[in-house]
């Protein structure tokens, strides 16, 4: 494989590309911080427009209307485009509006069934269009990733191939990087029969670091609203701290538990190669942000994450048998099944807890599957708490008045299930 030396990778989310403004800001700091090159830009979908086109899906594939949605979509993006000045199609291909038509075809063309497909199918547009518009404002060329980051058919959630994605991507990107900057989506990936797939919701700072281990990338950067990699969100905790440096294994307990600054997946493909990941603010790009990579630190002050949107499974068996490794061999199967990824379980004699997210519709697939075995009772509307590196006052800072549902704890971290209520011990 052809390695790119030298090569940086900038990952903006929907945040730093949410406007003309926002991408104007975006065209400083990669004019500012990216040079010299090689530089690879890594772009989600404006805004919250992931958000907008599950919301087209829905209404589309149930049959309902869905027009005056998609107008206020197309009608957006050329806004920004036109702010930008960019809307000089001879100058781009495929041009925007080519993908906005593309767009309006598939969600026209929607088929019963095959929800989790035609779902990928759609909602990768936002990547498209955000990416042709940024590579025009960039005077960068755009580069499709979907024939190159090779991937299963687990739609919405595609296994990266990493052998043939490491070697297609070798064969085709040093050569553009070669006449400058290239940009490209994050989110998606294909199948070998050229089928669109997304990487699970967001999913683009793993694209940042599957490019960046497979090009052996010399740094990610990933451009966000917060000043860097913090003890808590500080859209919901006060008092944040910012971490100026952190080691790989840290970071990932952090993403893994919940805090979505980070993909959780992002972090081993770095690791593997020592990559460094740096967190940096776009609204400050001068300041020092985080630095992920091998480094040793003492013990960390607390971290605290939540995860909303919880559900709490309780499996009991029916006949007072005790839980053993034979029903959970049956219940880790049927829930790998419905797709239900544990956050937390817990077991007694004669019955099994799991925290997941909730979805009704994975839930109903699972209940299917075990009604018959298992008398099964669920709690929805929770939430996951979880503390790093706890002490006894960071415990009390955020169990105090809560009813705990289920708590664990191990040598550093600190876990409970609630119900979801107001915050008022964050702020
Ligand atoms: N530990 C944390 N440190 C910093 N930000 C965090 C943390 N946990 C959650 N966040 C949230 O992550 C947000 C940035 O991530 P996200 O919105 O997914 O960015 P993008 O869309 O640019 O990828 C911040 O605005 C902040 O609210
Ligand atoms: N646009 C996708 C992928 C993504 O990673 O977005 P962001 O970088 O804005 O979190 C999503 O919203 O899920």
């Amino acid at each position: 494989m052809q390695e790119t030396q030298q090569l940086r990778i900038f990952k903006f989310g929907g945040a730093s590309v949410k406007d003309a403004a926002a991408i104007r800001n975006l065209r400083q700091i990669a004019q500012t911080y990216g040079q010299p090159g090689p530089l690879l830009v890594v772009v989600s979908a404006m805004g919250k427009t992931t958000n907008a086109l599950e919301e087209l899906f829905q209404l589309a594939h149930s049959g309902q209307d869905y027009g005056p949605q998609l107008a206020v979509l197309r009608d957006f993006h050329l806004q920004v485009a036109t702010e930008l000045g960019v809307t000089d199609e001879a100058a781009g291909t495929p041009a925007l509006t080519e993908l906005l038509e593309q767009l309006q075809d598939r969600l026209a063309t929607l088929q019963p069934g095959d929800f989790d497909k035609q779902y990928d199918q759609v909602v990768s547009y936002g990547e498209l269009l955000a990416t042709r518009i940024v590579a025009r404002a960039l005077q960068a060329q755009w580069l499709d990733c979907r024939p190159l980051i090779r991937t299963d058919h687990t739609w919405r959630e595609g296994r990266v191939a990493w052998p043939a994605t490491e070697r297609l991507l070798g064969a085709v990107v040093p050569a553009q990087l070669a006449h400058g900057p290239v940009v490209t989506q994050g989110f998606l990936g294909g199948t070998s029969s050229g089928q669109t797939t997304t990487l699970g919701r967001e999913g683009s700072d793993y694209t940042a670091a599957i490019l960046a281990y497979c090009l052996g990338a010399e740094s990610v950067t990933i451009w966000k609203d917060v000043a860097g990699l913090l003890n808590a969100d500080p859209k919901i905790f006060a008092d944040t701290v910012r971490f100026p440096e952190i080691s790989y294994q840290e970071t990932i307990e952090m993403a893994y538990y919940g805090a979505s600054v980070i993909h959780p997946k992002t972090i081993k493909p770095l690791a593997v190669k020592h990559i460094p990941l740096r967190v940096k603010s776009f609204v400050d790009p001068a300041a020092e942000g985080t630095l992920i990579h091998d480094c040793r630190h003492g013990l960390l002050v607390p971290a605290f994450i939540r995860k909303t949107g919880q559900c709490l499974v309780s499996f009991e068996s029916k006949d007072l048998t005790f839980i053993s490794e034979e029903n959970l061999e049956v219940i880790f199967g049927a829930l790998a099944q419905a797709r239900l990824k544990i956050h937390l379980m817990q077991n007694s004699a004669i019955s099994f807890s799991v925290c997941t997210d909730f979805s009704a519709f994975r839930l109903d697939k699972l209940l299917a599957l075990l009604r018959d075995q298992f008398t099964i009772h669920y709690n929805t509307g929770l939430e996951l708490y979880t503390i790093k590196n706890y002490d006894a006052a960071s415990i009390r800072r955020l169990t105090e008045g809560r009813e705990l549902l289920l708590e664990q704890r191990t040598r550093q971290t600190f876990q409970f299930v609630c119900r979801g209520g107001p915050n008022e011990f964050v702020k």
